[in-house]
């Protein structure tokens, strides 16, 4: 098997960097890149297949962790592509070992669609992932699908308060926010996470913590989603991305290019006190500075 990863954890001190390399791997690293001030992970790999192999490995390990401290598993996740590079969650041994009664699943952002639309963020994960593990049907928290944007925001936000409040949601010792155990993030090639999209008002949003917009520049337009403080009250965050159609924002976001220009989402994603994995394939990561594959 084809096989090359790399992991670097930046941190203001600590500099660990591994390889992993079988005998038929046929690619080398060229150069590393630089040591990062803001403690977090980045993940590189051959190819898709690779990358959804060690994600599955991640998600797994963090439930398990989380069920033999809080008893409880609350995950977030996102649409897009994530929900195919989750699939090997619900493949041997992990169908059988992970703890799927004690998972409650949310929605970091969903389309304001009925749950049966192709748009639906819901009805993609449904249909990937929901429909092939054991699930408890009443951890699975969907948005209201019938009232409009706003209120469909208002009444998720609703929810999880609900649950902040029974702590099957634990909350942030240094921010009223929720802080859920884990929240998985795509990244479109604009640089938008959720439906925090470039330059939109609500990335300022620092009350709600789920919110709404009207007028998302991807269709459809209408969409709630989790706000900036929310996302960086996580215990962990995941990015995942894949494609050389994003190599060019990785490299602005991880690489932190122009510092002093308006952030793009994806670089606003900063856990305070939680951990911050991305995970690339080698296409999204092929531009990142210092790191260069050669056949
Ligand atoms: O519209 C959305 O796009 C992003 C990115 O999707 P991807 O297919 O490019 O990975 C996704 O994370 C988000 O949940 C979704 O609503």
């Amino acid at each position: 098997m084809l096989y090359i990863s790399f992991g670097l954890i930046f941190a203001p001190v600590v500099f660990h960097y591994a390889v992993g390399l079988n005998s038929v791997c046929s690619f080398r690293i060229m150069a590393l890149p630089g040591v990062k001030k803001d403690g977090r992970e980045v993940k590189i790999y051959e190819n898709a297949d690779e990358l959804s192999t060690d994600l599955a490995d991640y998600v797994a390990e963090l439930s398990e962790a989380s069920v033999k401290e809080r008893g409880v598993f609350a995950v977030a996740l996102s649409g897009g592509s994530l929900i195919s590079l989750m699939s090997k969650l619900c493949e041997a041994p992990y169908s059988k070992t992970v703890d799927w009664a004690k998972w409650y699943i949310f929605w970091a952002d969903e389309r304001v669609v009925a749950k049966n639309h192709a748009d639906s963020n819901y009805k993609l994960a449904k249909d990937g992932l929901l429909s092939k593990v054991p699930f408890v049907p009443s951890h699975v928290h969907s948005i209201n699908d019938t009232v409009s944007a706003e209120k469909a925001a208002e009444d998720y936000e609703f929810v999880i308060r609900q649950l902040v409040r029974t702590r099957v949601i634990s909350v942030s010792d240094i921010s009223d926010c929720p802080k859920f155990d884990l929240i998985l993030l795509g990244m479109g090639p604009d640089g938008h996470v959720a439906s925090l999209f470039p330059n939109h008002p609500v990335l300022e949003e620092k009350e709600e913590w789920v919110t709404f917009i009207t007028d998302s520049p991807k269709p459809p337009p209408e969409r709630i989603t989790f706000t900036l403080p929310v996302i960086n009250s996580a215990s962990n965050v995941a990015v995942i991305v894949t494609g050389s159609s994003k190599a060019e924002t990785v490299h602005l976001v991880i690489d932190d290019v122009e510092p002093d220009k308006p952030s793009l989402p994806a670089k606003m994603v900063q856990p305070t006190k939680g951990n911050l994995v991305w995970f690339l394939d080698k296409e999204a990561a092929s531009k990142l500075d210092g790191s260069k594959f050669s056949q």
